[in-house]
């Protein structure tokens, strides 16, 4: 029986419907609109989609945002400048560097210096070290993503294994620490793989729930993936003009109980689960009266 297909565009619609209520709550009670600004350097055409998304998505749920677009000849102490910029000014609750940067600009000193209540993306090491821990102040936009949109299509991960491709900062390494923490939408037991395991299919057939983040376009095949199994496409691929993902839909929904598609999958979750952060960072740096 073909796989169930898991619409990341409907739950991402309903989970910024649901943003948008409590946004509205949020701002009758406070008169504070969360907002965020969008750092832009260079003019790659993907990221300019993407940062454009984000812009229409905050407006979308009654939050303000702010693009500053920079050339690609911008230096790294220039980018610096403005994100120290961003962290001062009190109106801006979130912060986020689209990525990829130049390849003069080191992507770590940015997200360094990114303060760490603005840090909406959940990049900075003090972000990331408190979700290792279990306490988190905010949750990675594409891991979290993913376990939302598990969760909306009744997909237990307690006790499940799941196999995470990919050893990213964005995705995989997060990914896999989120799924592996104590409580709902984690308990698993987590398998990293990447470039240099062996006998990746060994691992992947084995997966209750399968995480493709690797980057590598239909690198997952119907016979690396377990008959009933749930596929997780993270993959953004072009090929031939075409956007794939890393996994081969046509075989491996076949196959598997349950798959997303690219596109219209995890990647309109990650933007929803932005403007989340965004209100959780305008809820935490702004003061309420106890009466
Ligand atoms: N600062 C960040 N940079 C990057 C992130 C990030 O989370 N923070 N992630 C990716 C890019 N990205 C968000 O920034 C992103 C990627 C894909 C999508 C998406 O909705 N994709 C659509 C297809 C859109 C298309 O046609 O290209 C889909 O999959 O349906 C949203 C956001 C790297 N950089």
């Amino acid at each position: 029986m073909p796989a169930r297909i898991i619409d990341g565009k409907l739950i991402a619609q309903q989970s910024r419907e649901a943003l948008a209520l409590q946004v509205a709550e949020f701002t009758a009670a406070t008169s504070v609109t969360p907002r965020l600004a969008a750092v832009l350097v260079g003019d790659d055409p993907a990221s300019q989609v993407y940062v454009s998304s984000k812009q229409k998505a905050c407006a979308n749920v009654g939050m303000a945002s702010d693009l500053f677009r920079l050339p690609a000849t911008t230096t790294q102490a220039e980018l610096l400048e403005l994100v120290d910029r961003l962290n001062h000014d009190p109106s801006i609750h979130g912060i986020l560097v689209q990525l990829p940067l130049p390849s003069h600009i080191d992507p770590e000193a940015v997200l360094d210096a990114t303060h760490p209540m603005k840090d909406v993306d959940c990049f900075h090491a003090e972000n990331v070290g408190l979700l290792i821990q279990g306490r988190p102040r905010y949750l990675p936009c594409t891991p979290h993503g993913v376990q939302v949109l598990l969760e909306a299509s009744g997909v237990s991960t307690d006790g499940a294994h799941v196999v995470v491709l990919g050893r990213s900062d964005i995705v995989g390494k997060p990914l896999a620490n989120l799924l592996a923490l104590k409580g709902p939408g984690g308990n698993a037991t987590v398998t990293l793989c990447h470039s240099r395991t062996r006998n990746i299919a060994s691992f992947t057939r084995q997966a209750d729930i399968l995480v493709a983040a690797i980057g590598q376009p239909l690198f997952v095949k119907a016979d690396m993936v377990r008959e009933g199994a749930v596929v997780i496409d993270v993959g953004t691929n072009r090929l031939d003009g075409k956007l794939v993902g890393d996994v081969d839909f046509a075989e491996v929904s076949e196959k598997a109980a349950a798959i997303t598609p690219v596109p219209g999958g995890v990647g309109p979750m990650t933007i929803a689960m932005l403007l989340k952060n965004t209100l959780t960072a305008a809820r935490l740096q702004t003061k309420t009266i106890a009466r």
